[in-house]
């Protein structure tokens, strides 16, 4: 194992969270890999990756190419792209991946390794709306994951350029719990690079409340135009958001999460961090495809192994999922 100082380090995706930590790391000193590319890899090639948050501005050369066998064996890989583009990328990792590469998911909704380490009825079962037929697990060998929970705003403001208005927070856990010394020295680097890193026993726990946040803002931000200031402040929108919560809530009851979770301090908190447009509202609006089934129906799907439903949710999935597939409306 490399020391602290030599770790080879990738960012698979430089859109908005790839480039905010990228930039980051880079600007703490930790040379950054970034597999990128089009026009992403042009800028990042000729201007390094930029970022403006609550510190103010980061700049930092990167090392960073469209193929993983220039950019060789890692020691940790963030990947950084939306769910939809997982099935694609995964199987392309390999050279990238050495005995001891670890893979942190930093993608948002129900990851396809949920089930992953966990004992009990349910251990090893696939999440059909995020991994059919079992094609991610079988691309990338679960041993390498380290979970993740990525509690930042970002929005790329051109190729290879990040904006991010909120405090950054990441919470890492190994699926099975473990404090692994893997988990230690990948939260210890996060860290330094000035985003605070919690190492969890129970990442599923943070997993759920992100999934709420994720579940009760993303496909309303897409049907309404709405920003997290309006979908969590406004009174008429926060009876939708209520209700969508209210029925998560009981999903991850159901799986044991252990989360001292208030609605109205949570929206509070939401309606807080203002203007905000949700990744999936950027996405709409780019015309990309919507993380709906990692983040609505994969939850519909574990709320149906526990024979429970969430008719409002189901309801508001559809009317994105329309809205996301009319040519007419990016
Ligand atoms: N943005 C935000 O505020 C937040 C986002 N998240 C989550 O973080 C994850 C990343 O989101 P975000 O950064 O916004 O996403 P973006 O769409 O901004 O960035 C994704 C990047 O991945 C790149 N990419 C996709 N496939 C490949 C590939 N095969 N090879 C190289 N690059 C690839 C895309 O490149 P290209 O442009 O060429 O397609 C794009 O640059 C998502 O799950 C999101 O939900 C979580 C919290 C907040
Ligand atoms: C900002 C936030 C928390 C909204 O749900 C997010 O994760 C996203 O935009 O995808």
């Amino acid at each position: 194992m490399s020391s602290p100082t030599n770790r080879r380090v990738c960012i698979v995706g430089a859109g908005a969270i790839g480039c905010t930590l990228a930039a980051r790391l880079g600007a703490s000193g930790q040379p950054v890999n970034v597999l990128a590319r089009g026009q992403t890899l042009a800028a990042l090639r000729d201007n390094g990756v930029r970022l403006t948050d609550l510190d103010g501005s980061h700049h930092s050369p990167v090392n960073t190419s469209h193929s993983t066998a220039e950019l060789g064996e890692q020691d940790l890989i963030f990947i950084c792209t939306k769910a939809p583009a997982l099935a694609g990328l995964l199987p392309t990792l390999g050279p990238l991946i050495g005995p001891e590469t670890v893979v942190v998911p930093v993608v948002n909704g129900v990851p396809w390794w949920y089930f992953h380490g966990l004992p009990g009825r349910f251990a090893g079962r696939q999440v059909q709306a995020v991994d059919p037929d079992g094609a991610l697990s079988a691309a990338l060998d679960l041993q390498r994951i380290l979970g993740c929970v990525v509690f930042i705003t970002a929005e790329s403001e051109a190729p290879g350029v990040a904006r991010s208005d909120n405090p950054h927070l990441m919470i890492l856990g190994e699926p099975d719990g473990r404090l692994s010394e893997r988990l230690h020295w990948v939260r210890a680097l996060v860290e330094q690079a000035g985003i605070e890193a919690r190492a969890s026993e129970h990442i599923r726990d943070p997993l759920w409340t992100k999934i709420i946040a994720n579940l009760s803002s993303n496909p309303l931000s897409v049907i309404t135009g709405a920003t997290l200031e309006q979908l969590y402040g406004r009174a008429d929108l926060r009876g939708v958001v209520a209700k969508i919560i209210q029925e998560t809530l009981l999903i991850a009851a159901a799986y044991g999460a252990r989360i001292a979770f208030d609605p109205e301090t949570f929206m509070k908190l939401g309606a807080d961090m203002g203007a905000v447009r949700t990744s999936m509202l950027q996405d709409y609006g780019h015309g990309r495809p919507l993380e709906l089934a990692a983040i609505g129906d994969a939850v519909i799907e574990l709320a149906g192994y526990q024979g429970l439903g969430m008719p409002v949710t189901q309801d508001i999935l559809t009317l994105a999922r329309f809205r996301g597939e009319q040519p007419t409306a990016h």
